[in-house]
């Protein structure tokens, strides 16, 4: 038999057998599944890769010592007080995560009407950031900056005659991320759908001196059923009162996604991002296709607790379904991913899994 695969290793690796042709074969000249024969082939053709340096690790924050409480709805995920979260910010560094963000759960007694916790220099995200860049100052730090973890009423910004204010609330922003560059944050990242805060929180970062701060953008962010985890692990869950559709996007819309991003881009964005994931992909591939941008996806709370969920339940594979739902997102486009499988998904590509 003529030797069709070239190598002579691969007949060593994969010895051919004689194949019985089938009674009546079909005249095929291309044949997909030669490619899929092996693995060695597989690799070969593979076209996306995961790795660690894709991923950014949500950590939640809470008051107190030595704690971690779990999330009900995220099966696998904890409420860390600050020692915790430095033990965390450890674990991401020892798996080479390179990036990891900060969720604070306020305590009920400290939200207010205006989330004025947010600007408290001394506030739990502050002092996480603090506490995990002096043990480990080579990860990196994200911060959401949006109002919702701070306000008695659950929206990301000021509120009046149950309208929520654009300008007024890009104020308080600005002066939430600059507190947050103080405590020593690496990357801001406003996440809550108001027009032109990315030019005012760039604007004030450069005038404070914090030309370094990175700023990704938050900038296709939709209203969205898949955060509602997140809202109980950071407490909003019970107290948010109607939803988000005035600030953010629709679902039926990705014309719209790419307006916003370049936006923000123009802002001075220096990373985008999609929000949520899953549903996503087409708007993240849209997004990167059009601006060539750093581009990050979050696969949100819901997306976690669904696959974390069905796993438990014993009705798919969690982890395949884990590295499978992270690949998507590569082939889509993403050049990050905010994802609450980071540590493990790094655990399985250290072990080279
Ligand atoms: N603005 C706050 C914020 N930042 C990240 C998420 C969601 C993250 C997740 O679901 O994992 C939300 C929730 C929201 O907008 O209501
Ligand atoms: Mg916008």
């Amino acid at each position: 038999m003529a030797i069709k695969f070239g190598r002579p290793i691969e007949m060593r690796d994969a010895p051919r057998r004689q194949t019985t042709l089938a009674a009546n074969p079909l005249d095929l000249a291309i044949r997909p599944r030669r490619n899929r024969k092996a693995e060695w082939a597989r690799r070969l053709v593979r076209e996306n890769m995961l790795t660690t340096d894709d991923l950014i690790w949500p950590l939640f924050v809470v008051d107190g010592h030595n704690a971690r409480t779990p999330v009900a709805s995220m099966p696998g995920v904890d409420r860390l007080t600050v020692d915790q979260a430095v033990r965390d910010a450890e674990r991401a560094a020892k798996l080479n995560i390179p990036c990891i963000a900060l969720f604070p759960y306020t305590e009920p007694s400290l939200r207010d009407e205006t989330g004025s916790e947010a600007l408290n220099p001394n506030n739990l995200v502050c002092q996480s950031v603090r506490a995990i860049k002096k043990e480990f100052p080579e990860i990196g730090v994200l911060c959401d900056v949006a109002l919702d973890p701070f306000t008695s009423h659950g929206h990301d910004g000021l509120i009046e005659d149950g309208k929520i204010l654009n300008d007024e609330t890009v104020a308080v922003l600005v002066q939430q991320a600059l507190v947050q560059a103080e405590a020593g944050c690496d990357v801001i990242a406003p996440s809550d759908m108001m027009d032109g805060r990315v030019g005012a929180i760039r604007e004030a970062l450069d005038e404070a001196g914090y030309l370094d701060v990175q700023i990704m953008a938050y900038a296709a962010k939709y209203a969205s059923a898949f955060y509602g985890p997140f809202r109980d692990a950071i407490g909003s869950a019970k107290t948010l009162t109607g939803d988000k559709r005035t600030y953010q996007m629709d679902s039926a819309n990705s014309d719209e996604a790419l307006r916003e991003v370049e936006l923000d881009i123009a802002e001075g964005a220096d990373m985008v991002m999609v929000k949520p994931g899953m549903p996503y992909l087409d708007v993240v591939r849209r997004v990167k296709e059009t601006f060539s941008m750093p581009t990050f996806v979050y696969q949100v709370s819901g997306e976690y607790a669904m696959i974390a969920a069905a796993a438990g339940n014993g009705w798919l594979d969690g982890d395949r379904a884990m590295m499978e739902s992270l690949l998507g997102f590569k082939r889509a486009g993403a050049d990050g991913i905010l994802t609450y499988f980071a540590p493990k998904a790094a655990e399985r590509l250290r072990n080279g899994e």
